[in-house]
């Protein structure tokens, strides 16, 4: 027998005296099977749910006018956040490479973090990826030296080269993309690798060189310090970021073992970081893609 309660609720909750296959979906009054995934989290967020905590109020077209606006107000954050560290670094109120620092574990997270408030169409995704993808386009024509653009070179570049832009900030804008388009809101995979790339490769490198005294034997360029506040920052960024989408039901996590999961995926990233490979393969994509396989073998796609 069904509880009344299953057909109010919203079209996320899964009712906690139905098999763990089944979920309620309210508009229809009927129920959507899912298979269960061979890993601990139930991905909660297609097209049958919705963006902002799971109630899709709004239809089609308003789903399209959300994710248009919700495009418009991250591409505004992305230039103000840019604008902002490009104003303290002008003012030398911080020094450039710290500020191109922040502004690498600031940008992925923040437009991590916006994630919600795009609708839950099946477009959604691609409206977010149009915000790194202006970025990218932006970082083409100022780093082929089409345009000039000096509050971006200064807030992005570690030497001021415009030639630096079409490098770590191109790959890393293309990693954001990948990650919306492949994984969005819907697994832990793809909210993993971004917290690593952002938060832990960006830490490693702020801590790295202030109090990295003590090299890697096998890497001098690396510090134990750098290295091993990746770790530490990936780890809990991660876990905060899969805490704030599982809150708002896009997945459910079973938490002993994501700890665990996530400290697996941390640790092997901050191993392939601390490798003298840089010259080799960027950090910002070596970092995120073998999170994205560690952590894709670890919760499943
Ligand atoms: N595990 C790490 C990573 C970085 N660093 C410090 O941070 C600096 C920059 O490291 P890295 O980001 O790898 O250098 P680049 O590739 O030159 O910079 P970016 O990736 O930001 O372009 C290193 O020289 C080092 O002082 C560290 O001590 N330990
Ligand atoms: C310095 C960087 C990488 C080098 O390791 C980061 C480059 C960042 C991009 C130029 C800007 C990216 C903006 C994001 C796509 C959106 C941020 C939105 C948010 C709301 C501020």
């Amino acid at each position: 027998l069904v509880p009344v309660t299953h057909f109010v609720l919203p079209r996320h909750v899964r009712l906690p005296n139905l098999p763990p296959s089944l979920t309620a979906t309210s508009h229809t009054g009927t129920f959507r099977r899912r298979f269960p995934p061979p890993y601990n989290f139930r991905a909660l967020s297609d097209p049958v749910t919705a963006g902002l905590g799971g109630f899709d109020v709004i239809g089609d077209g308003g789903s399209m006018l959300q994710d248009a606006g919700a495009t418009a107000l991250v591409i505004a954050g992305a230039y103000a956040l840019i604008s902002t560290f490009d104003f303290l670094s002008e003012r030398k109120l911080i020094e450039q490479n710290l500020s191109r620092k922040l502004v690498h574990i600031l940008s992925g997270l923040l437009f991590m973090a916006s994630w919600p408030i795009f609708s839950a169409s099946r477009w959604a995704r691609y409206f977010a990826s149009v915000v790194p993808f202006t970025n990218c386009l932006r970082l083409v024509i100022h780093g082929l030296s089409l345009a000039t653009d000096e509050g971006l070179i200064k807030s992005v570049t570690r030497e001021g080269n415009p030639d630096e832009l079409l490098r770590g900030p191109l790959y890393y804008v293309l990693v954001l993309i990948l990650s919306a388009v492949l994984f969005w809101r819907e697994s832990p995979v793809g909210v993993i690798s971004l917290a690593m790339m952002c938060g832990g490769d960006g830490i490693a490198d702020i801590v790295g060189r202030r109090f990295g005294s003590t090299k890697i034997p096998y890497n001098k360029q690396k510090s134990w310090a750098g290295s091993l506040s990746m770790f530490v920052l990936g780890f809990l960024v991660s876990v905060g970021m899969l805490y704030y989408f599982s809150s708002l039901g896009y997945f459910h996590l079973d938490w002993v073992s994501t700890v665990e999961r996530v400290a697996a995926v941390s640790f092997i990233a901050t191993i392939v970081e601390s490798l003298p490979i840089t010259g080799t393969v960027d950090d910002n994509i070596s970092v995120p893609l073998v999170s994205m396989v560690v952590a894709s073998l670890a919760f499943g796609y």
